[in-house]
């Protein structure tokens, strides 16, 4: 059995953060483990309030699972402040964690600030340097690179100039475009597209968390990192194509679309 650890917030409506990255992981085949740096209370229209993990009980959980289960691929998402950005590189480094991808997640879609101003210079420095790709969507890549995007040239840049500054690849991702849903990975220097057409799906809670999982879900079952991102990008195409419609506002994927309805086992049609 592959192990995935999420280092992220518990979104309280299941489609985003912890919830959504332990889904992701299980509809792919492998165990996932988390370590929660916060708590959220948010639904589909909004982020509303925020309770954080102190540092050392981050530290601790992550001290639990690497004593015990070796995760083969970790994925971190929303690390709100520069002491919790902190305690997740030492431990990280302590324990020398493999496949790191790191979802700089700053601000949820919703517009509620999920990392606190001052954490980004410290996720840069501590966490970007373990990472195998780090995962901005273009708002986060602008913050990054210090000029606007808007079509696919300006991604090639901003992926060009943020990857010369890592060890590690980018994958800038083109979920905010209009016109399209390619994702660019730049990798030692080469760029790869990653194309989708746009699915007609206002739902798209979650959808770079799930994305995030998803390829370190595939980095742990043995993928390099073009092929874990192209069977990453089949799953949340799939995902947000099988338009699962819940909430009032920006409603999740569905993670488990290729699970019957009723489930796979002790669901409906089972006693017939
Ligand atoms: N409407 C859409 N149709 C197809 N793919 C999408 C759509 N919206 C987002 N994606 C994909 O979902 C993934 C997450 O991207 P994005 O929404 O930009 O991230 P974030 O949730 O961090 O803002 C990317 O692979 C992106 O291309
Ligand atoms: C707890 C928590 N973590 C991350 C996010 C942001 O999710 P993401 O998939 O990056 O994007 P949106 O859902 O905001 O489009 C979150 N909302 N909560």
């Amino acid at each position: 059995m592959k192990c995935v650890l999420t280092i992220a917030g518990s979104d309280s409506s299941g489609g985003a953060g912890i919830q959504a990255d332990l889904k992701t992981m299980t509809c792919l085949g492998v165990f996932g483990m988390s370590a929660v740096t916060a708590l959220t209370a948010q639904n589909t229209t909004g982020v509303r309030d925020v309770l954080e993990a102190t540092p050392e009980f981050v530290g601790e959980q992550l001290d639990c699972v690497f004593e015990d289960i070796r995760p083969q691929a970790v994925k971190i998402g929303m690390v709100s402040s520069a002491p919790i950005i902190r305690a997740i590189g030492a431990k990280l480094r302590q324990y020398e964690a493999e496949n790191i991808v790191v979802d700089p997640v700053m601000v949820a879609t919703s517009g509620s600030a999920l990392m606190q101003g001052s954490a980004l210079t410290a996720l840069m420095e501590e966490l970007f340097p373990l990472a195998a790709v780090i995962t901005p969507n273009i708002p986060e890549a602008e913050r990054l690179c210090g000029f606007a995007i808007e079509t696919g040239e300006d991604m090639l840049r901003a992926a060009e100039t943020i990857g010369k500054t890592l060890p590690g690849a980018v994958l800038v991702k083109g979920g905010h475009r209009t016109d399209c849903a390619d994702d660019l990975l730049w990798q030692k220097g080469q760029a790869s597209w990653f194309r989708a057409p746009r699915v007609d799906n206002p739902n798209n809670h979650g959808s770079g968390c799930t994305l995030s999982s998803a390829i370190a879900s595939f980095l742990a079952l043995g993928e390099d990192l073009p092929g874990a991102v192209e069977k990453a990008k089949a799953y949340i195409t799939a995902a947000m194509e099988a338009r699962l419609d819940l909430g009032r506002g920006s409603g999740p994927l569905w993670h488990n679309y290729a699970i019957p309805e009723g489930g796979q086992v002790g669901g409906k049609g089972d006693r017939t």
